[in-house]
């Protein structure tokens, strides 16, 4: 296999995400969580099955195809089953654990990450390509049998609610055009999300090379340790951040603060020569506080509703800013050879251009802390102060289960 052909089997995973989170999140809203934990989560069995019987025809021109197949029904199924993911916790975990619940998901997402760097490539040399992609499959097939248990145990609490009835009505009255009626904050949050992870995850991908080229002294594999600093101390540090979110509140400041303390990790890389792992493990810290803070905000400024339809949308306009980002980035590198070492100069202008969209995120959250404030600081209260405001310690957040109930946060 070519390096373009490689490097398309991951374009088409991220691509067809892109488009297919949106779609998916809407029928989740339409068809409820049940079908889409099943549906995708045999998406990504069928996927990674067709992927592993690819390799069995190396050497022929069936398998590429095959092999393309496979990646493009295992990214729709993948990115798909993110959002019934955050849509099951959301509706669990809300004005409750919400941020502790999606700090946790992400740290686990990172323990895969984790255990995939250290042990595939071991498993490869012992069993031979062929096993492992078999082995990827059996995973899939876990994955598939654990998301048929979160199935039945969402349906048992719902109607222990009673509240499985009143969700199917609901759902019956979702509409694609509902997207216009999602609040200013949704967009403004899905702004910043996009602007921090443009620079967060195409600086990842490259950090490996940049150490090399940039720093004396630092081989191949210790580059990209170094790089995976960044993914370690989220898996570490995700679950924390999400307790003291929890706790504090206070989710726009959180992003505010993170893309602000953002900017010196990319300034130090550009116009310094620090050891990179301060970098990579401080941009660690940031990313950990961001996506715990970020990301359930979601849930806090939409109805129940429509969240899978608004997660979806977010996911697909973060991963096309990521993907225009990752372009713009190989055209500053300007190079196709991974031999060839890349002027300094052409990593700084990178890294300004990280810088730039870390500024685009900070004028995003501001404004989004503004109109927070302006419609009842949802995201900024205090679980503490609201509940002693109260007097019943009970949620903090105002829980927009269904629509209509965002009260001035709708608008
Ligand atoms: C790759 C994926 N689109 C992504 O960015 N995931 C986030 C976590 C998203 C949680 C809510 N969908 C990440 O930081 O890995």
């Amino acid at each position: 296999m070519t390096p373009a052909q490689y490097n398309l089997l991951y374009a088409i995973y991220a691509w067809t995400n892109a488009v297919v989170v949106i779609l998916a999140g809407f029928l989740i809203d339409k068809l409820g969580n049940r079908f889409g934990v099943f549906v995708f989560s045999l998406m990504t069995v069928l996927g990674s099955s067709v992927f592993a019987l690819g390799s069995h025809f190396k050497g022929s021109p069936y398998l590429l195809p095959m092999m393309l197949t496979g990646r493009l029904l295992f990214g729709s199924g993948n990115g798909s089953l993110t959002i019934v993911q955050n849509r099951i916790t959301a509706f669990w975990f809300r004005g409750k654990e919400l941020a502790l619940a999606f700090g946790l998901t992400l740290s686990f997402s990172r323990l895969g990450s984790v255990l995939n760097f250290f042990f595939t490539q071991q498993f490869e040399a012992k069993f031979g390509m062929q096993w492992t992609l078999w082995g990827g499959t059996l995973l899939c097939v876990l994955g598939f049998v654990s998301a048929l248990t979160v199935s039945v145990l969402d349906k048992v609490g719902m109607k222990q609610l009673g509240l499985d009835g009143v969700i199917q009505q609901e759902s019956k009255k979702v509409r694609i055009q509902d997207i216009q009626r999602l609040p200013l904050r949704y967009w403004l949050l899905v702004l910043t999300i996009m602007f921090f992870y443009n620079g967060v995850f195409p600086f990842v991908a490259d950090a490996s090379k940049f150490i090399q080229d940039k720093y004396s002294g630092y081989s191949q594999q210790a580059a990209a340790y170094i790089a995976g600093a960044v993914y370690d101390s989220s898996l570490v540090l995700s679950a924390a951040a999400g307790i003291l979110i929890d706790y504090v509140g206070l989710r726009g400041v959180f992003a505010v603060g993170c893309a602000a303390l953002t900017l010196p990790v990319f300034a130090l890389l550009a116009f310094t020569f620090v050891p990179p792992l301060v970098s990579t493990i401080w941009l660690g810290i940031t990313y950990s506080f961001a996506a715990a803070s970020m990301w359930p905000s979601i849930p806090l400024v939409v109805p129940q509703a429509t969240l899978g339809t608004a997660m979806g949308l977010a996911t697909s306009v973060q991963m096309v800013g990521v993907g225009l980002s990752n372009l713009v980035v190989g055209h500053v590198l300007g190079t196709k050879s991974s031999e060839l070492k890349i002027p300094l100069w052409r990593w700084q202008q990178m890294m300004i251009f990280m810088l730039a969209n870390t500024v685009a995120c900070i004028v995003a959250s501001v404004s989004l802390n503004i109109v927070d404030k302006k419609q009842g600081a949802t995201l900024n209260g205090t679980r503490k102060g609201a509940a002693l405001e109260r007097g019943d310690g009970s949620p903090a957040e105002a829980a927009p289960l269904l629509r209509g109930e965002t009260g001035n946060g709708g608008s």
